[in-house]
């Protein structure tokens, strides 16, 4: 047996168990043995807890600086204070754009995170009464950077005082260095499908995990705790233990799995408000009080009863379930759409009827051409791969099939589009209205669009012009000339049919017909709220709880409680400062306010931009602001249909691909619709 001690505390804390019971770790009856004295006599609690209270979590290191390691750390330094997060990339380029005002990716709320943890903060002073005025200019809640200052905006009200906050969060190169430090390193790294070689269009692609791997059991400390971020085949902890022991025999590393659960255009969202956390440890005391440090880092601000602990083949194994699932439900309903699409039935219709039983429920059950995005297509493909080579070729098909399903459905509204088109696209102009795979993101990652304009483009159309009110023009470029070939771009008025708009309006203008491939809300006929960064910020749920007019939707969180006395240095949960943020912006009934205003007056400026900086040269060469989403996406409001509709060609073809337009609304202003899981003409 073994008698290595961990260097994390025992937590007493309770932690939910897959079946709902509480476990107080440690459980094993190993555990039992360190409440035994040498001598065979029992400890008193006081002693054990003594012995057993290591130090906290003060170091955590990220590898991979993407969609996920980026996010994730963000969240866990703004959370915890306390806590030095560094994230760390092989690529140079992404760790400069985290480290400027081009972050590289954008996710709505990030930039305010992002600004807190790796900026740090300055002293403030803001008022917590409950705003009793009406809704109107935020100067008079505005908090300012002094309490005599406040006082007098504030008619003589006090203001609280909040603490300076230091830097945690950084971005660095330095990986092997950064690793040595820490004592959780996260791996969260791509994963991606194999494309070429055994298991090729299926089995997962570990060459970068493997890679980090194997310099984290290089230079990780003794005793630290590697934890697989990124979603991995089942029984990887295995493989990363024995890579462990291969490196450094003898010394001790517990392997934790905590897949992530984010979704792509709401990763702050899903982040700040998880509905569950998921850690996977061995079944052993040391693994268990790993499992409760990482649970003590989430628990800053998710609840315990939501970190679900499991042993670490069926946290790894419970991620790809969960995005099959979840891919498996789109599939569903898909399959239903054809069937409606050929009988007069409407999917919106049977979906919300389905919907209503509580044991189907009515998430997920959106018809349209299908999902995209970087994760449902791998994770899928990776079970089918893992349940072919555990000789389960049945259960493989299976699952094989929610693919096929959703090639189907894309390929069927391609098809659909040029039968209506009299089965000929030559000398026809088509708009394409979203290029990224889902809304509210820049990210196009296996995006159902591309290959519906490779389709489109192979039957010879005069133009083929694409709008996405998110993803930057000469990126999408790029991609297109990547992913199709770069004879199809028209640039400057030459080459192939495929353009890219920066405005709507153009591309939809003597167009034969539009095709809506991604759900913005901006191609929807129902009225539109303003969409910002802040709309997906905490805001608080519980008006009868809280003072405060009602502003811009909202329920002001005021007071915000505080600890530490009455007027000074007072601590203030980010959750809290971050609905207060919310409310201060959203009430102030300003449209295009974006992430980056300060209504409680603590943030730091960002980091300056050099003159060589290859974000801002490119910003001033296209005309886009916020290049690198650094901005990210502003929604203008809804499409003027009318407008559209009147500049366009006869008979004003609209295929709507994600069912967000009202038919009815669109036919009366003279548009011919033809909408996935709904019948044709
Ligand atoms: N994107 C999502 O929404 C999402 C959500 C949940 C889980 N996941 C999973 O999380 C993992 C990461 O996904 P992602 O979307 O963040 O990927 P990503 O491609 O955006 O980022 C991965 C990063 O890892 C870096 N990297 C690769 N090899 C490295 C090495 N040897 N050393 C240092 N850095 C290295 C890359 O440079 C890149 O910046 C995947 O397993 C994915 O399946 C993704
Ligand atoms: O009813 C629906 C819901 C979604 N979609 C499409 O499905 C795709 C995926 O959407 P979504 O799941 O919202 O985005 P992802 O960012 O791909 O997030 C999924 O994949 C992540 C990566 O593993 C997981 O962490 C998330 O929990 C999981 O939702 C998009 O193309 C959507 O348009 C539909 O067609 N119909």
């Amino acid at each position: 047996m073994s008698t290595f001690l961990s260097p994390y505390p025992v937590d007493s804390e309770e932690v939910s168990t897959l079946d709902g019971s509480i476990s107080t770790t440690p459980t094993t009856p190993e555990g039992s043995l360190y409440l035994e004295r040498s001598n065979g006599k029992p400890m008193s609690t006081t002693v054990f807890d003594t012995m057993t209270r290591t130090p906290p979590v003060r170091n955590i290191c990220c590898v991979g600086a993407g969609y996920v390691g980026g996010p994730t750390a963000a969240v866990i330094a703004l959370q915890n204070p306390h806590i030095r997060v560094t994230v760390v990339d092989k690529d140079p380029n992404r760790v400069r754009r985290w480290n400027s005002q081009h972050p590289p990716i954008y996710e709505p709320g990030l930039n305010d995170i992002l600004r807190v943890a790796r900026d740090g903060t300055r002293e403030c002073t803001f008022q917590n009464e409950p705003n009793t005025k009406s809704s109107g200019s935020i100067a008079s809640d505005s908090p300012s950077t002094s309490s005599s200052e406040c006082t007098s905006q504030c008619d003589g009200r006090k203001g609280v005082t909040l603490a300076a906050r230091q830097p945690n969060l950084i971005f660095s190169t330095d990986v092997a260095k950064c690793i040595s430090e820490a004592d959780i390193v996260m791996i969260a790294v791509n994963t991606p499908t194999k494309y070429r070689g055994n298991g090729a269009g299926s089995a997962t692609d570990m060459t970068a995990f493997e890679a980090v791997t194997s310099v984290v059991a290089q230079h990780a400390r003794p005793g630290a705790t590697i934890v697989e971020k990124s979603t991995v085949p089942c029984r990887t902890a295995q493989f990363v233990q024995d890579t462990l022991a291969l490196h450094r025999p003898g010394v001790h590393f517990e392997v934790l799995s905590n897949p992530e659960f984010l979704a792509a255009g709401t990763a702050i969202k899903d982040l700040l408000t998880a509905d569950r956390i998921l850690i996977g440890c061995n079944p052993t005391p040391t693994g268990h009080r790993a499992c409760q440090a990482l649970a003590s880092v989430y628990s800053a601000w998710i609840p315990r009863s939501r970190i679900i602990t499991t042993n670490v083949f069926s946290s790894e194994l419970a991620k790809l379930v969960a995005n099959s699932m979840l891919a498996q439900r789109i599939s569903s309903i898909n399959s239903i759409a054809a069937v409606c699409e050929a009988t007069g039935a409407d999917v919106d219709e049977v979906a919300k009827a389905i919907g209503a039983d509580p044991r189907i429920g009515s998430k997920f059950l959106k018809a349209g051409i299908g999902f995209g995005g970087s994760c449902f297509k791998k994770d899928v493909l990776s079970l089918a791969y893992l349940a072919d080579s555990l000789r389960l070729p049945e259960v493989a098909e299976y699952w094989r099939g929610v693919i096929m399903m959703n090639e189907f459905a894309r390929d069927r509204f391609a098809a659909r589009v040029v039968r209506c088109l009299n089965n000929t696209l030559v000398g026809k102009k088509l708009t394409v209205l979203g290029y990224a795979f889902k809304k509210d993101t820049n990210d196009t990652r296996e995006s159902p669009a591309v290959e519906i304009i490779r389709t489109l483009v192979e039957e010879g159309p005069r133009e083929i012009a694409i709008f996405d009110p998110c993803c930057v023009p000469i990126q999408m470029e790029e991609e297109i000339s990547r992913f199709l070939s770069p004879d199809v771009l028209r640039v400057n008025g030459k080459g192939g049919p495929v353009v890219v708009y920066k405005d709507a309006y153009e591309a939809c203008n003597a167009s034969d017909a539009l095709l809506i491939t991604t759900e913005f809300d901006e191609f929807k006929t129902s009225p539109v709220s303003v969409t910002s960064d802040v709309a997906l910020l905490p805001t608080t749920p519980e008006p009868s709880e809280k003072g405060g007019a009602g502003k811009g939707g909202l329920v002001d969180p005021r007071p915000l409680p505080l600890k530490g006395g009455e007027q000074q240095q007072l601590a203030v949960s980010e959750n809290d400062l971050l609905a207060l943020h919310t409310y201060l912006l959203k009430g102030s009934g300003d449209p295009e306010v974006v992430s980056g205003k300060d209504p409680l007056g603590r943030l730091n400026p960002m980091p300056e931009c050099g003159e060589e900086c290859p974000d801002c040269h490119l910003q001033k060469m296209t005309g886009v602001a916020g290049y690198g989403a650094s901005q990210g996406h502003v929604s203008k409001g809804r499409f003027d249909w009318r407008r559209i509709h009147y500049h366009m060609r006869k008979p004003h073809w609209l295929f709507d691909g994600r069912r967000v337009v009202d038919i009815g609304t669109m036919e009366k202003l003279g548009f011919r619709v033809e909408s996935v899981g709904r019948q044709g003409r």
